[in-house]
């Protein structure tokens, strides 16, 4: 059952799940930290929130808006501020842009009040979940999917010092991935427990 999107409204996991720290998605532009982390919080029953769709709300612009006008910049420094408030106030999912988890601050914030996963799906897939979208800005290039390979490869390395990595495949649906993560972060009894 699809539940992304569609209307569904989530069903809290009735005290199912002990969520002990918030739960930081990273990875490239399509790799699905914004469909899989509400995916993942619906099914926890906690807060979802999107980095990108917080300093848009905020701005009242979008993301390629705010580029456009303020530069990238200006953006990462919303970023950072957005990441620091989203971990201090509350537990739950927060799904970041794809640039985040580069900047030293942002990783040491991410990791002393969350705990990071990398959803790591390789570039032809990336390249086919964001080849119709024009929202990046990033992307606006004459040769976006060589733009794409390019980032990916300087992204790699940061993206590996994530606390956890989760492997995206083609044939898995964003709930597949959702229980993924699920498991992956069961091995952290710091972070997840299932209540008996
Ligand atoms: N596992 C998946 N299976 C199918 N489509 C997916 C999956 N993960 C993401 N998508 C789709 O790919 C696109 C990019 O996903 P998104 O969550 O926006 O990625 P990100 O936030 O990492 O850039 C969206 O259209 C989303 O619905
Ligand atoms: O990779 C990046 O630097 C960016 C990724 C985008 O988020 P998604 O990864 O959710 O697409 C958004 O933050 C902005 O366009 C910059
Ligand atoms: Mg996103």
């Amino acid at each position: 059952m699809q539940t992304i999107g569609g209307g569904v409204p989530s069903v809290p996991g009735a005290g199912e799940w002990n969520l002990k720290k918030t739960v930081v998605m990273v990875g490239m532009m399509g790799a699905g930290k914004t469909a899989v982390g509400r995916a993942l919080a619906t099914r926890l029953g906690v807060p979802f929130l999107d980095s990108d769709a917080e300093i848009e709300a905020a701005a009242t612009m979008s993301i390629a808006e705010i580029f456009e006008r303020d530069g990238e910049a200006f953006f990462r420094d919303r970023e950072t501020e957005v990441i620091d408030r989203l971990l201090e106030n509350q537990r739950g999912i927060l799904s970041t842009g794809g640039g985040a988890f580069l900047s030293e601050r942002n990783r040491q914030i991410i990791s002393q009040k969350g705990v990071s996963v990398w959803l790591d799906a390789d570039l032809d897939l990336l390249w086919s979940r964001v080849k119709h979208k024009n929202t990046r800005p990033l992307l606006r290039t004459a040769n976006p999917r060589e733009t794409l390979k390019t980032l990916y490869e300087a992204r790699v390395p940061s993206y590996r010092k994530a606390d956890l990595a989760v492997r995206s495949l083609a044939e898995y649906s964003i709930d597949t991935m959702a229980g993924h993560v699920v498991e992956a972060l069961l091995a952290r009894a710091d972070v997840l427990e299932k209540n008996t």
